[in-house]
């Protein structure tokens, strides 16, 4: 990944990874009006780094080497114009560094790199979604200096870089364990040489860090002869932070600022989050929980590799970031911290796999958030339309996924229907329950490909005519979330594209009576087309959804939907083979002719291209489009 060209034995410089490049041009140019940023970065950086420290020194207590007192110092030099954040944290081996600091290995970078859009307002957020990280620094310095030792090793290193295209590293001594960043600041950026604004900063983005930051105190100096005081830094230290885990403090001493800011520090988002719940449950499991819901959807939400989300610790220290043990994939998006009270500090993956503890801490989670949920849904509908819109399509995977709050999932889920016709999801299963007509007795659905598709379904010409509502389903995971939310409430759900349709006490005795006359009369008709299409179908019938188009096609009752099996198809896998229903409208004038069409060579013509144009409008693609082509032009002819 990086070129390496050696200098020296002990110094080499190397070549940034092509993408650490182009990210530091962008971050330099479109976060430069967000500068404090680099001290929450910096901050937050240091701050894993004693976490990390934490956790191996739970089975290795050697790596403290009698300097356990782990924290954060701040300080900064007038004259060189550098500043300098240190940390006791676990510090780096050489190829650490190498590879953290000279190359982006998270996932979702490609991805990342391909949504950028020039836009520098667009750009900066994502820059700051994907986190900038270490590299932030050069936003306010034009050469950074990192001097590291990792915990338990003898030998340090020394990096360097002025953030263009190569660093310098090289072998070097440093006394403590740990890591400095020292700055050496660009022309124009001299407040971050000034004492109160530092510590201004610090406590706005780092107070709830559980390390303290440590900056040496400044007090006021008289000036001499009656010249001007000023104030100098003394040798005294002082804790700038509040430096308690703020999960840990009670609820009414946390203001909502502090809540948003510990978000910010830990989603590395920009914005606010949506929604929080904080929550201390005590009996068999004691834990605190505080889990936000985010405002923007992370531009890898559909990347299933990514791990982050929730941060675990064991009565306050770190343990790790896993979303997978503590939130379902449906709720992937949620961000927060559990701490535990009673699991072991020395857990590992693999206890948390098969722990019954996390099991249950899992699923009290799960139901905070989803509380959380409806609580946004009911008093701050604005505000859940925002949600649905980010995560809807993820929510959506949840009823399939979590069995046991299939329910409660179904009371969150938003639809599109035929109410307002528009693709806005903002229908619930209850407001269409709370519409339903006195004699309907099931859920309409359909699906399909897109929204225009489902919209101008001939399936709803029927019940727009009698003034059903219908569901419009066209997001892929659709088909999967029915596949499991089969009745909500005690009303089934059932396709309109599928088996066949009963209204059951929508229609009364005179349509049943006039639709049994219709299909006598056209059994001739039913006849000659299946000996027509053959293989082509399962059964040809007369329609009962049809008013003003000739024909569609429908799939049994027990058969995949058309939708289903285009999906699967594209997705590379076997979907069973099952055979269309076409259904015809013998009242349309198409039909009609067909019906008089007495040549049988141009009657076979007519029947196949009722036969596409019916597939054709359910989004489904031709197997023979050449002689669809070939057909339609004989009889256009
Ligand atoms: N002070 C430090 N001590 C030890 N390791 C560090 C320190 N700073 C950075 N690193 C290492 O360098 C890696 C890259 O840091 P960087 O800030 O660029 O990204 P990150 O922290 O992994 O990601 P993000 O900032 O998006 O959370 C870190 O994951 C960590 O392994």
């Amino acid at each position: 990944m990086t070129t390496a060209t050696a200098e020296s034995q002990s110094k080499q410089t190397m070549g940034f990874q092509a993408e650490v490049k182009q990210l530091l041009q962008l971050m330099i140019h479109s976060l430069y009006s967000n500068k404090e940023i680099v001290l929450r970065e910096l901050i937050s950086n240091a701050s894993d780094a004693a976490d990390k420290l934490r956790f191996e020194a739970i089975s290795n207590g050697s790596l403290y080497e009698n300097d356990s007192v782990l924290n954060i110092r701040i300080s900064f030099d007038k004259d060189a114009r550098t500043l300098t954040i240190a940390d006791n944290g676990i510090g780096m081996r050489r190829e650490e560094v190498i590879n953290n600091i000279g190359t982006i290995a998270k996932s979702g970078t490609k991805e990342f790199f391909q949504n950028l859009t020039g836009d520098q307002a667009k750009d900066a957020n994502l820059i700051g979604q994907f986190g900038v990280g270490f590299y932030s620094s050069f936003i306010i310095a034009d050469k950074v200096t990192l001097i590291t030792r990792r915990a338990g090793e003898t030998e340090a290193v020394k990096w360097e870089s002025h953030g263009e295209g190569d660093f310098t590293i090289e072998a070097t001594e440093k006394a403590g364990r740990g890591t400095e960043v020292i700055l050496h600041l660009r022309e124009g950026e001299e407040e971050f040489l000034n004492d109160w604004k530092l510590k201004s900063i610090v406590r706005k983005y780092s107070d709830h860090i559980t390390l303290p930051i440590v900056m040496k105190k400044s007090e006021w100096k008289d000036g001499e002869n009656g010249e001007g005081g000023q104030m100098v830094t003394t040798d005294e230290d002082e804790t700038i932070n509040k430096a308690s885990a703020l999960w840990a403090r009670s609820k009414s001493d946390i203001s909502e600022e502090e809540y948003q800011a510990f978000y910010k520090h830990i989603s590395h988002d920009y914005e606010n989050p949506l929604a929080y719940t904080h929550s201390r449950v005590e009996g068999k499991q004691e834990y605190i929980s505080l889990l936000y819901v985010p405002a923007k959807a992370p531009f890898d939400l559909y990347d299933r590799d990514r791990n982050q989300g929730i941060k675990l610790y064991v009565k306050r220290v770190f343990i790790m970031e896993d979303a997978d043990k503590l939130m379902p994939q449906y709720l992937r998006f949620v961000r927060g911290v559990i701490d535990s009270a009673d699991l072991p500090l020395n857990v590992s993956r693999e206890i948390l796999q098969d722990s019954r503890d996390v099991e249950a801490i899992k699923n009290g989670s799960v139901k905070k958030v989803l509380s959380l949920l409806e609580e946004v849904a009911d008093n701050k509908p604005d505000d859940y339309a925002k949600f649905w819109e980010q995560f809807g399509r993820v929510l959506k995977e949840g009823p399939g996924e979590d069995f046991a709050n299939k329910e409660k999932i179904a009371t969150l889920l938003r639809f599109a229907s035929t109410q307002s016709d528009t693709e806005v999801q903002n229908v619930s299963l209850k407001d269409y329950l709370s519409r339903m007509k006195p004699e309907q007795e099931v859920i309409y659905y359909i699906t399909a490909d897109t929204f225009a598709a489902a919209k101008n379904s001939p399936h709803l010409e029927i019940f727009r005519k009698k003034g059903i509502e219908v569901l419009l389903m066209s997001d892929k995971v659709d088909e999967w979330l029915l596949g499991s939310l089969t009745e909500f409430e005690g009303k089934k759900l059932q396709s309109i594209a599928k088996g066949d349709l009963d209204l059951g006490k929508l229609e009364d005795e005179a349509d049943k009576a006039a639709q049994k006359e219709v299909e006598a009369q056209a059994k001739d008709l039913v006849e000659r087309l299946k000996a027509a299409l053959g293989d082509a179908v399962k059964e040809v019938k007369v329609t009962h959804r049809l008013t003003d188009s000739p024909a569609c096609l429908v799939a049994g009752e027990h058969d995949l939907s058309g939708n289903l099996a285009r999906i699967l198809k594209a997705a590379g896998q076997k979907a069973p083979e099952s055979k269309p229903i076409l259904e015809i409208n013998p009242s349309h004038r198409l039909v009609e002719k067909l019906s008089a069409e007495a040549d049988a060579a141009r009657f076979a013509d007519y029947a196949h291209v009722l036969f596409d144009q019916a597939l054709l409008a359910e989004g489904g693609q031709l197997e023979n489009p050449a002689s669809f082509v070939k057909r339609m032009n004989s009889l256009i002819l």
